[in-house]
């Protein structure tokens, strides 16, 4: 997940609200991981008007990572948010 330092928790507990069984929560990547040639899969808990997303993806392309896909929990569909992301864009529930 793309996330500020310290709202992983605040995430989780959105998950579980909605039924979701969390089992586990990893940081997976740092931004001094990120580097040219590597591939990467975004995962964000929801894409509303997809900045966030998008931003993102900037960012590690800029970094000269190759954005294979984002992947959201969560889809407020009437945003169009997907439509600012310059990557494959999968979500679980759309609402
Ligand atoms: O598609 P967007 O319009 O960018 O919105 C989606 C983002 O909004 C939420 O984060 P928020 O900014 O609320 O902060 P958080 O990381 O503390 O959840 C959510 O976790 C996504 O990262
Ligand atoms: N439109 C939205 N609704 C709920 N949570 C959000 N977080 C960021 N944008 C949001």
């Amino acid at each position: 997940m793309i996330k500020e330092r310290g709202s992983l928790a605040a995430s989780c507990q959105l998950l579980t609200t909605l039924g979701v069984d969390v089992v586990e929560c990893f940081a997976v990547m740092e931004l001094k991981d990120c580097k040219a040639s590597k591939k990467a899969l975004i995962v964000d808990d929801l894409i509303a008007t997809g900045g966030s997303l998008a931003a993102s993806c900037q960012l590690l392309t800029t970094l000269g990572v190759d954005v294979v896909e984002c992947f959201a929990v969560m889809e407020l569909k009437d945003l169009n948010g997907r439509q600012k992301v310059p990557s494959k864009v999968v979500s679980l529930l759309e609402f």
